[in-house]
């Protein structure tokens, strides 16, 4: 959009705060690393839309908020009040605008609140890699030893799930940088999906959600207040926005180490993505560079089963600058700091969707606690068909047979069938990104990715 369409929403959206007789102001920060802090200034005309930035941005002490000064970037939410169709370049009666230059940001037409945190992400994209910090869209957490693990993936791919870890330190859900001093979270809180959340399954979440934590979407009893997880009658995305601090095992400051793994999640819909398989370098960058996963229900509108897309860096809406910009950054840390690279898929086995299951989270679980040990390094690997990525023969507390998709497969065929479908969805999303003069993507990156006529 051009500057003055951006001045045309600007305009609706302040006269429309201006008519309220109360809006809401939080001065907050972004980025836990003391040198790259960054200042925003939050006006919303809802409390709840307050109290989601109160709890996901990090949180000024007193003094901090006495000597808060000049914010560094404004977003100016009116999200209850439509945008005008007739303006320049809308679509819709919802419009989320992000202006560099002015540094603002403006919302009309959506009250969904996840879009100030992200908008605020897509900044970071941008001013982060100029100062040579690479922005990431990963969960984060460390060990007791003071391993740090990163959890890349799309929405609804296990970040939040897998970061949260009863027996790990929390750094952060989905958000962080990673400079020469290591990484920081971006947030002061987590924003989980919580569709069927069970205190069994997710006791650190379920524990977290309690006075203070802003549920979106979600479906509950007026007279009893009792939420009923399963209901999915406004959405499947529904959701629960806390203050980090209400995981109990939290790393705070929420700073650590640079990172011994780095794990991409792909919630493969297809099922022929093994459960779990290790990356050479190259590898990394390649599904590093696709971000692959399947969109399930609940995370994008209008999506009811599962379909493939490819959202480069994990985060294609956010990026800033070219994707291999944000992988060659990823590429030189992770080789500096002799990082691991793993591809867990946490989607289906044993079929695709609807014939076969969502593999157990207790089994991933496993999988990423044998990353995390170290154990995993140990097993015997093999390389798979077509995508070239080597499997362990085993992983305790997980039956072998499924770390081969194919053997969860009862129809041979159709794997094969689905696995080359899938291999032409990877190189046909991938024709995009050649080996241009810029030197953009190396061969080995292109020779990374998936070989069909070995079959
Ligand atoms: N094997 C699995 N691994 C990870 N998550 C799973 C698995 N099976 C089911 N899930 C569910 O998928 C959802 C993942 O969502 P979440 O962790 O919020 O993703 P993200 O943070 O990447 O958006 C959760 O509701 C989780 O319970
Ligand atoms: C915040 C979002 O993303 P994620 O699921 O990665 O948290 C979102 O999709 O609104």
């Amino acid at each position: 959009m051009d500057e003055h369409s951006f001045m045309v929403n600007r305009e609706r959206a302040v006269d429309y705060l201006n008519s309220l007789d109360k809006v809401f102001v939080n001065d907050q920060f972004l980025n836990w690393d003391p040198e790259n802090k960054i200042k925003v200034r939050i006006v919303s005309a809802r409390a709840y839309h307050s109290l989601f930035m109160h709890n996901m941005c990090i949180r000024p002490t007193p003094e901090e908020l006495e000597n808060f000064g000049t914010p560094d970037f404004t977003i100016y939410n009116a999200g209850q009040f439509p945008c005008n169709r007739y303006t320049h370049y809308m679509t819709s009666s919802t419009s989320i605008d992000l202006s560099l230059a002015r540094k603002e940001m403006v919302i009309l037409g959506t009250q969904y609140a996840g879009e100030m945190k992200k908008g605020l992400f897509s900044l970071m994209h941008y001013l982060m890699p100029k100062r040579q910090i690479l922005s990431l869209h990963s969960g984060c957490n460390m060990g007791k030893g003071g391993d740090v693990a990163l959890f890349f993936g799309l929405s609804g791919t296990g970040k939040t799930t897998l970061s949260t870890d009863h027996n790990r330190y929390l750094i952060g859900d989905d958000e962080h940088c990673w400079s020469e001093s290591g990484v920081s979270n971006i947030e002061g809180g987590c924003y989980a999906k919580c569709i069927d959340l069970s205190r069994e399954n997710e006791p650190d979440i379920w524990n977290a959600i309690k006075f203070g934590t802003v549920l979106e979407n979600v479906v509950f009893d007026e007279h009893f207040r009792e939420v009923d997880y399963t209901d999915k009658s406004v959405t499947e995305n529904t959701r629960a926005a806390y203050p980090i601090e209400y995981i109990p095992n939290v790393k705070l400051p929420c700073v650590g180490p640079h990172p011994k793994n780095v794990i991409l999640l792909a919630c493969d819909a297809f099922g022929v993505l093994p459960p779990v398989s290790r990356l050479n370098l190259s590898q990394t960058m390649y599904h590093f560079i696709s971000g692959y996963t399947a969109l399930v229900a609940g995370t994008e509108e209008g999506i009811k089963e599962p379909k493939a897309t490819f959202s480069a860096c994990f985060g294609a809406a956010f990026i800033m600058l070219h994707p291999t910009k944000y992988a060659a950054m990823l590429a030189e840390k992770m080789q500096n700091h002799g990082a691991n690279g793993w591809l867990v898929n946490t989607g289906w086995s044993g079929g695709s969707y609807g014939c076969g299951n969502r593999i157990k989270l207790s089994y991933t679980r496993k999988i990423i606690d044998a990353i995390h040990s170290g154990s995993l390094l140990d097993a015997e690997y093999k390389k798979t068909e077509i995508f070239g990525l080597e499997i362990p023969n085993k992983v305790e507390g997980v039956p072998s047979e499924i770390l081969e998709p194919e053997n969860t497969w009862s129809d041979k065929q159709a794997y094969k069938d689905t696995l080359l479908k899938l291999a032409g969805l990877f190189n046909k999303n991938f024709e995009t990104f050649t080996i241009g003069e810029n030197n953009q993507v190396t061969e080995e990156i292109l020779a990374a990715g998936p070989i069909i006529g070995d079959a």
